[in-house]
């Protein structure tokens, strides 16, 4: 079966986009999306972003994602600007004006803002705490997750857990470049306290206002960027007391503002996203 796709990235971190409008079902397997993702055997990417038609009479559209493994993720920062991006074009909407795009996902409604710098700014909604809602049982399920002990990797590691939808393990550490993230980011994902797996986060502060970031994604693996991990991140650096709830989280990809409003708990994320090119592969039954 011929699929028309575009390829997108926020900072590197890049997607399949599919127009899933017109059908019920996705049009994509998750077996399917493993081989869409693979950068050998196929287009390459670290996921498969569907844009479907919604279900909420709030909202304008829905958004499904596989990563690049078939597990289906909850929500994705980056995946989420560029799904922005990818509506303006399909619905010529003119770039020199700014568009509001409301979109059903799995972790709730988000509402984007297409700006006419073309960034894309996203109310992500609030963050959940408790360790039943991350999930871990790395701690009592009505409790926050700041700043425990784990053992990994002969190590112990302070973590504090933060769901944006999806779970994300964040740990602050002195030299962020000499983690050896493919060594430990498996232990993580897949720790027998994290029941649906986890992102793992490792941050180097630089200042509260500029934290740097390196990222293992459940699914995914290494990736340049991670939006949901950059928002995760700010909120643990402030409820650790290393960082102020305005902050620029650098990734490998690039940078991305992250603003966790106090009064409403709600969080901002801006950023990039970038079109690559549009294609039509051969999709294996
Ligand atoms: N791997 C993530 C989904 C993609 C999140 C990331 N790419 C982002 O930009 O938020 C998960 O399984 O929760």
């Amino acid at each position: 079966m011929k699929l028309a796709f575009s390829k997108y990235h926020g900072l590197g971190n890049d997607f399949i986009l599919i127009d899933n409008r017109a059908q019920r079902e996705l049009l994509v397997t998750a077996t399917q999306a493993q081989q869409l993702c693979d950068r050998h055997f196929g287009v390459g990417a670290n996921g498969v972003i569907f844009l479907c038609a919604t279900t909420d009479p709030a909202c304008d559209y829905q958004m499904a994602m596989y990563n690049s493994d078939g597990s289906v993720a909850e929500m994705c920062g980056n995946g989420i600007r560029c799904l922005a991006k990818f509506i303006a074009a399909l619905e010529s909407h003119a770039l020199d004006q700014a568009w509001i795009y409301r979109v059903q996902t799995l972790a709730g409604v988000m509402t984007l803002n297409l700006q006419t710098d073309g960034r894309v700014s996203v109310n992500m909604g609030t963050p959940k705490l408790l360790a039943s809602e991350i999930p871990t049982t790395l701690t009592e399920p009505d409790q926050k997750v700041i700043d425990i002990p784990l053992d990994v990797a002969g190590q112990t590691w302070q973590l504090t857990c933060v769901s944006m939808g999806n779970p994300h393990a964040i740990t602050f550490v002195e030299n962020v470049a000499a983690i050896p993230l493919a060594e430990l980011g498996p232990q993580f994902e897949h720790h027998s306290l994290f029941p649906q797996r986890t992102n793992t986060e490792f941050v180097e502060v630089i200042r509260p206002d500029y934290l740097k970031m390196r990222v293992w994604e459940r699914g995914a693996g290494a990736t340049l960027a991670c939006g949901t991990g950059a928002c995760a991140t700010v909120v643990a650096g402030v409820l650790t007391q290393r960082a102020l709830p305005q902050a620029t989280v650098e990734l490998p990809g690039g940078c991305l503002d992250i603003d966790w409003q106090q009064t409403t708990q709600t969080i901002y994320m801006t950023g990039p996203a970038n079109h690559v090119f549009d294609g039509v592969t051969d999709l294996e039954d």
